[in-house]
């Protein structure tokens, strides 16, 4: 556990970087420090390290005092990843992974065969372990920076920024990596992004500071979402907020509904009325896209099938998110979403209205639950 009691930071030529924070976070969470640039987000995580000394207040980790730790102690407990990898250039990625439990004393041999299992743990192909870090693309330096941070095993993780410099699809896999890796490892987590999508994906803690360094709401995402507590946290979060807050509600109790597919053989021969679409699948039953009545007639007249269909939309699996069934059916050209099993196969189909429905009948339970929740409490009191 680790706790801010009334810290502040005031650098030397009067900014102040953090004001009063006080913060308690939970051993094994995750939590996330977000806020417009120069919030003090960094300033706060390197306050933890010690690469930082608080102008005031104290930090305690599981009740001890910080400061009255030794830095290169306290160190040894506490990975830190950031932005640019920080890789040693001159090193290969396996003897940058085995860096630190060598200095730590253990021999070459073992932190090398520990340091190819951290690797792998990260997800990082181990032909590249003999690699430098400058023959890896930006996402691979990435992976090996954070199996660097885990190889001494510390039970504490500091990452600030870490996926801000990759593409977005990369950014996207390092962060489910990530959200797997945190399942195994169950490490407490204090990662730094100015990205409030990436806060409310990866965090089960997030914490939103504004500029001055004051923390506006510390809060599960859903909350910060869902209920802002501050003007400031309602803008940072933005308009969208509530269709992004959709990601945080099932779609498994989604009725799933029939579609019509049809095979590439199969599309000769399909009688369609207007506004009727049928999906085409490939045998094993994975999507295509999409065809009506117009393709069809294209493809008696000679047209190919990839010119006489249209692009499907996203596809979702059932159990996932409410958002992303609601993506799949609005991105779909026939306003049906598929869904897919872990196979590709299509599954069934959802419409947009089914997903909002779906959303009222959660909300309308949540209500139950709370009136009941409410008047339960307010019986007890009269008891
Ligand atoms: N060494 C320093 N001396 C003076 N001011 C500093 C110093 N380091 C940071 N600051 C200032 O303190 C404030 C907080 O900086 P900090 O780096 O903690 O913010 P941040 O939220 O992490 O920003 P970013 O997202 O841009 O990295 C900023 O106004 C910054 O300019």
């Amino acid at each position: 556990m680790i706790e801010f009691s009334s810290v502040t930071k005031q650098y030397p030529d009067g900014t102040i970087a953090v004001d009063n924070l006080d913060l308690h976070i939970e051993s094994g969470s995750f939590t996330v420090f977000v806020g417009p640039s120069g919030c003090g987000k960094t300033t706060s995580m390197r306050m933890i390290n010690r690469m930082i000394t608080p102008t005031s207040g104290t930090i305690t980790l599981d009740g001890k005092d910080i400061s009255t730790v030794d830095p290169v102690k306290l160190r040894l407990g506490i990975g830190y990843v950031i932005q640019s990898a920080g890789l040693l250039p001159h090193r290969s990625v396996v003897d940058n992974v085995a860096t630190v439990p060598v200095l730590q004393g253990t021999s070459r041999r073992e932190a090398r065969k520990a340091a190819l299992e951290v690797l792998e743990r990260v997800g990082l192909d181990l032909s590249m372990a003999t690699r430098y870090p400058a023959q890896l693309s930006g996402g691979q330096q990435q992976r090996v920076g954070v199996a660097r941070a885990l190889a001494a095993d510390p039970p504490i993780l500091l990452m600030d920024e870490p996926f801000s410099a990759v593409d977005p699809v990369v950014r996207e896999d390092l962060q489910n990596e990530m959200q797997r890796l945190q399942g195994e490892l169950k490490k407490t987590i204090i990662f730094v992004t100015h990205d409030i999508d990436e806060a409310v994906k990866l965090g089960d803690h997030v914490a939103v500071f504004s500029r001055g360094g004051k923390l506006e709401q510390y809060d599960a995402p859903q909350r910060i979402l869902a209920a802002p507590a501050t003007d400031f946290v309602s803008d940072f979060v933005g308009r969208d907020r509530g269709y992004r807050g959709l990601s945080f509600r099932g779609s498994g109790a989604v009725a799933l509904h029939e579609i019509r597919t049809a095979t590439e053989a199969q599309l000769p021969e399909l009688r369609l009325g207007q506004g009727e679409w049928v999906l085409v699948v490939s045998d094993a039953g994975t999507p295509r896209g999409w065809i009506d009545v117009t393709g069809v007639e294209a493809i008696r007249a000679g047209r190919s099938v990839g010119d006489s269909t249209s692009a499907g939309g996203s596809l979702f699996t059932a159990g996932n998110d409410l958002r992303q069934a609601l993506d799949s059916a609005i991105s779909s050209p026939s306003g049906i979403g598929v869904a897919v099993d872990a196979h590709g196969a299509v599954t069934g189909g959802i419409d947009a209205t089914e997903v909002i429905e779906q959303l009222a009948k959660q909300r309308k339970d949540e209500d139950r639950a709370r009136n009941e929740g409410f008047f339960a409490g307010e019986n007890a009191n009269q008891q």
